[in-house]
């Protein structure tokens, strides 16, 4: 099996979790799967699809600058550029983008803060940290329509192979060393934010909180 179709399937079956989960509302989203390193090619799903479905113009290969690297009628996602900031700046392996209500909730509740904290949690041993009352933040970014704008933005948060960044009433990206870890970041992240949104919402409705 070619290295293409192989990575082909791995990014489907991740794509075909995170739709079973419901997380790519009104086409939103955009997947990537590192191929090669040199010269740096990657998947990437096509633009504008229902990305519930499952065809096979679901991906398209590109170039380190996200330009497509073979003959093909299906764009890039719109938000390529991130991904190409990613690979270009780090040896991720796979890049998950998805637009859920609690990312976009906690983005906006914390906005002022440019991060969202988090600590306590079991969860956060998903992200290979397991001291106790471990801490982790994600940063938050300002949504812009222009892509480069955002993407340059975007670049000065991603300075590791695993990472992600919310961008503000938008989504999360996530990135990892491979599409488990990536996954597995981009579940915990979005467990951590509907825990948050339910105990602020507990916090409304005069529930007592342990602290
Ligand atoms: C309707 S979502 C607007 C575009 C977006 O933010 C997104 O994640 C999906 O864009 P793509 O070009 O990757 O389909
Ligand atoms: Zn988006």
């Amino acid at each position: 099996m070619s290295i293409v179709v192989q990575k082909w399937n791995e990014l489907a079956e991740v794509k075909a979790e995170l739709a079973a989960r419901d997380w790519f509302f009104a086409t939103s989203g955009n997947l990537s799967i590192k191929v090669t390193n040199d010269p740096l090619t990657f998947l990437v799903t096509a633009s504008g699809k229902d990305k519930r479905k499952q065809t096979d113009e679901d991906f398209l290969l590109v170039d380190a600058a996200g330009r497509p690297a073979e003959q093909t009628h299906v764009k890039p996602s719109a938000e390529t550029l991130l991904h190409t900031k990613i690979y270009g700046q780090t040896n991720a392996g796979c890049v998950l983008h998805v637009h859920t209500v609690d990312n976009n909730i906690i983005s906006d509740v914390y906005a002022q803060n440019g991060e969202a904290v988090f600590s306590g949690q079991e969860i956060i041993k998903a992200f290979g940290i397991w001291e106790e009352n471990a801490e982790v933040r994600i940063p938050i970014i300002d949504n812009d329509a222009d892509i480069p704008t955002l993407a340059a933005e975007f670049a000065k948060h991603v300075d590791g192979d695993t990472g992600a960044v919310l961008i503000h009433n938008h989504g999360i990206t996530v990135w990892g060393r491979d599409a488990f870890e990536a996954k597995k970041h981009l579940e915990a992240w979005e467990f951590l934010f509907s825990w948050q949104v339910k105990r602020l919402l507990l916090q409304r409705a005069a529930v007592p909180l342990a602290d």
